[in-house]
């Protein structure tokens, strides 16, 4: 039950007996067009009793362990912030399971970068749009939760260009070993430090050095780290101390940032908290 003090999460409300909160019934959820696929298959727009816009991912069998994920469900829709892409629940009383999310309207960071014209996007803007997925990562960060595949691909645009980190923890999920093994075809060596590379010990602060990547991207509007350098010489520069050059046009205050993300040791990186702090200091000085 929700004590009356707290708001009542959106998934509240759902416990009609049959349900559990975080269980979405089906007949409630109108599905629409089609907004692309993923590694577990098709994600559609979708209308959640009637006015609730909502991203729906519909998990194609066997790409996922779908129980262990179904009992992470629960504490992943506790996980409530402005920069987080909210899980609304599941709907897992059949196959597919369904994954359902509130929806940005604008689509991945990657793809918006990428398409979005750079007046558009001054430093300030960028700048500002990496503090909200610092923010999203310090709550993560503050609850000992893992996101394991930050990178602009993984974070989503609304509005008045809000930015939110959306599938966090799900990487654990994925059974595809090409993506979870380092040495997998699909796994993202680009935003992984050497601990990941050589004995995959993800913590917050290998998430801290994608955060670092994820600036790169921000701050090159969407290129590639390393261009079309192959994921095994990348894994051997990175193994050699070889980091990612300045963007064009960005602040070397915001490009030291960066380094302090990409620094060899874990616990020589700053927290993600830490990060929000010099990144608020450069926003009300430089820009
Ligand atoms: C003007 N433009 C027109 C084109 N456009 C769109 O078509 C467009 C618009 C909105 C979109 N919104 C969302 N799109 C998605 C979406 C779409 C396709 C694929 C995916 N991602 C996945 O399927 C996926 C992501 C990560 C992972 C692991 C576990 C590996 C980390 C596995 C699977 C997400 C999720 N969302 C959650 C909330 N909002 C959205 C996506 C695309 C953007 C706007």
């Amino acid at each position: 039950t929700t004590p009356c003090d707290r708001p009542a999460p959106p998934t509240a409300g759902l416990s009609h007996g049959q349900y559990d909160k975080w269980e979405i019934d089906p007949s409630e959820l109108v599905l629409l067009e089609e907004l692309g696929a993923g590694q577990f298959g098709v994600v559609r727009r979708g209308k959640w009793r009637g006015r609730i816009d909502t991203a729906v991912k519909m998990m194609k069998e066997g790409t996922m362990s779908e129980d262990d994920f179904i009992d992470e469900a629960k504490v992943m829709t506790k996980l409530q912030h402005q920069n987080l892409v909210q899980l609304y629940g599941v709907c897992s009383k059949h196959r597919p399971i369904y994954i359902v999310t509130e929806y940005m309207r604008h689509g991945s960071l990657f793809n918006y970068l990428r398409r979005t014209s750079p007046d558009q996007l001054g430093p300030a803007v960028l700048l500002d749009m990496c503090i909200q997925v610092c923010k999203g990562m310090a709550y993560l960060e503050r609850h000992n939760y893992i996101h394991r595949d930050l990178a602009a691909r993984n974070c989503l645009v609304g509005d008045e260009n809000v930015v939110k980190v959306a599938d966090f923890g799900l990487a654990r999920y994925v059974l595809d070993d090409q993506y979870t093994s380092s040495g997998g075809t699909k796994f993202p060596i680009k935003w992984a430090p050497p601990e990941v590379l050589n004995y995959t010990r993800f913590s917050s602060k290998s998430d801290v050095w994608a955060f670092g990547v994820l600036m790169w991207e921000v701050f090159t509007c969407g290129k590639v780290p390393y261009g079309r350098v192959k994921n095994s010489e990348v894994a051997e520069m990175v193994q050699r101390g070889m980091l990612l050059e300045k963007p064009k046009g960005c602040l070397n205050e915001i490009y030291n940032v960066m380094r302090l993300c990409w620094r060899r040791l874990p616990e020589e990186r700053p927290s993600f908290r830490a990060l929000k702090e010099e990144l608020a200091v450069i926003a009300n000085s430089v820009l």
